[in-house]
């Protein structure tokens, strides 16, 4: 079925300056997208909400499995999120999720060594910046005394970066530390712990300011920024059924397994061209259009003339995430979740309440960043691997029988923050009015996380906005 343009697209201007009735058409319904689109909204456009999938969330979802363990609900990985992640709190608040995602009190994450068999904790204390890890670091036993102390100096000279120097983008963070001074240790037990699961690259494969990122603002900004907070229920609860709802009440019309296939400009309006195959094909006529996509579709959509070099987007690369997912018939993790050095096994979660997980026993999900060797890899691989790790880690895993072993792969999850990858990012605005840019890989400043993709969906409103001649108050804020 082909129909005309749904949306009039009309823009009328009331006294107060503020045009109001203006159509908008938001492509991609992932969190970058959502956030996007509900920020429309309340500022009163008519919004519409494209998403190719049967549902929203984007790279954060959950489905049901029929397993030998019983049904499951699974989350496709394991997200999580800091307290520094200010944006993202906001979005989770403004889709009613509060407290569905709750924040550590205190950052306190165990870390066993897998070959020596000892728990360290890198845990804050109320001590203001950089006191309040003093004393944990101090304690650390997977470091020497002099690696502690080579830690205290790079983390010194971290502060006096700027992440935003263009200067950082171009080097590897690997380089600098062993430049200051940091051993393939301290790499592996403290930079590269904390690095690859927020950079999702190792530090030799990440662009220096992106590392400068995540470190000053995530432990050097304020005492409390690293809190670590997690959902307690599936993801696809939060990002689409609540987001969905929050949608839906700000009055967005949420079009799902629709597919936008061209956006181009004709009669002074943006024709989207969508395809919903039950539904056919139909146009969509809107005064803005935000393409919330990841950054190759948005490569096919854009039309010439709206990037200055569109084929830099292309050049953009991604990394892939692999979790592997067992079920025990037994406890065998007392924490909710814990890190590991010295074993290929990266980081570990509780997911037992979450999923559902009936009959006994405890579900956990290994999530293991930055997978590019192992993605491929049949599961039986994977489990003859893992299990055995799994057992060296969890003594109480050794007499345990394995009710489920599965595998999710997502290869392509984040962008990869390789150096030279800043100057590859576009900002919101292009150079064709009415049309923007969201997504995480969009210029945030940000690695690839939920608060890139939320702060680069409320750019993107922002500049729209102020386009269609919003004043500066009624503008979304910004995350601070
Ligand atoms: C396994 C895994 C673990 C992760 N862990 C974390 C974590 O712990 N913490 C963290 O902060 N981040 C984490 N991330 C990253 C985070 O999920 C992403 O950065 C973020 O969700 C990206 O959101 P987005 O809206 O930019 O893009 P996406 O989620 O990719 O959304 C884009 C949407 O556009 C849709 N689309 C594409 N083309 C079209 C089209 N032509 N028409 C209509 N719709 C289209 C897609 O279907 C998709 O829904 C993880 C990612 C993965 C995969």
């Amino acid at each position: 079925m082909t129909s005309g343009a749904m949306l009039p697209g009309r823009l009328t201007t009331r006294p107060s300056g503020r045009p109001e009735g203006a159509a908008a058409v938001v492509i991609g319904g992932g969190l970058a997208g959502t956030t996007a689109a509900l920020a429309l909204a309340d500022a009163g456009l008519r919004v519409t909400l494209v998403e190719a999938r049967p549902r929203l969330g984007g790279l954060v979802f959950s489905f049901r499995r029929d397993s030998a363990a019983g049904e499951l609900t699974v989350d496709n990985g394991q997200h999580v999120y800091l307290r520094c992640c200010t944006a993202y709190g906001t979005h989770l608040g403004r889709i009613g999720a509060d407290g569905l995602v709750p924040l550590q009190d205190r950052m306190d994450v165990p870390v066993l060594d897998a070959d020596g068999m000892r728990l360290g904790r890198l845990r804050r204390t109320a001590l203001p910046v950089p006191l309040h890890l003093a004393r944990s670091l101090a304690l650390y036993p997977h470091l020497s005394p002099a690696e502690r102390a080579g830690v205290v100096r790079a983390t010194l000279a971290l502060k006096g970066l700027d992440p935003a120097d263009p200067a950082l983008d171009g080097v590897d963070f690997g380089s600098w530390l062993r430049r200051h001074g940091q051993s393939p240790r301290a790499v592996e037990a403290l930079w590269d712990l904390v690095g690859i699961a927020t950079l999702n690259a190792t530090a030799g494969d990440a662009s220096l300011g992106l590392a400068a990122k995540v470190f000053k603002t995530g432990l050097l900004s304020a005492p409390g920024a690293a809190d670590i907070g997690w959902s307690r229920v599936p993801l696809g609860a939060v990002h689409d059924t609540l987001a969905g709802t929050a949608l839906r009440k700000a009055g967005v019309r949420i079009s799902l397994r629709t597919r936008a296939g061209a956006v181009s400009r004709a009669d002074g309006s943006w024709q989207v061209a969508v395809e919903n195959g039950p539904h056919g094909r139909e146009t969509l006529t809107a005064d803005t259009v935000v393409l919330a996509v990841p950054q190759r579709e948005a490569h096919a959509l854009l039309p010439d003339g709206a990037l200055p070099a569109k084929d830099r987007l292309l050049d953009i690369g991604t990394a892939p995430i692999l979790n592997l997912h067992v079920v025990y018939d037994r406890k065998v993790l007392r924490r909710p979740f814990f890190a590991a050095v010295g074993s290929p096994v990266q980081w570990v979660f509780d997911r037992t309440d979450a999923s559902g997980l009936a009959g006994g026993g405890q579900y956990l999900a290994v999530s293991q960043s930055a997978a590019q060797e192992e993605i491929d890899h049949p599961v039986a691989t994977l489990r003859a691997r893992y299990l055995p790790e799994l057992e060296r880690l969890l003594p109480a895993a050794r007499g345990a029988r394995i009710r489920d072993f599965f595998v999710t792969r997502e290869r392509t999850a984040t962008f990869a923050p390789a150096p030279g990858v800043g100057r590859l990012r576009p900002a919101a605005r292009t150079q064709a009015p009415g049309l923007f840019l969201a997504g995480a890989w969009t210029a945030t400043g940000w690695p690839a996380t939920m608060e890139s993709a939320v702060r680069s969906g409320t750019a993107a409103a922002r500049e729209a906005l102020t386009e269609l001649g919003f004043p500066q108050g009624q503008l979304p804020q910004e995350a601070a």
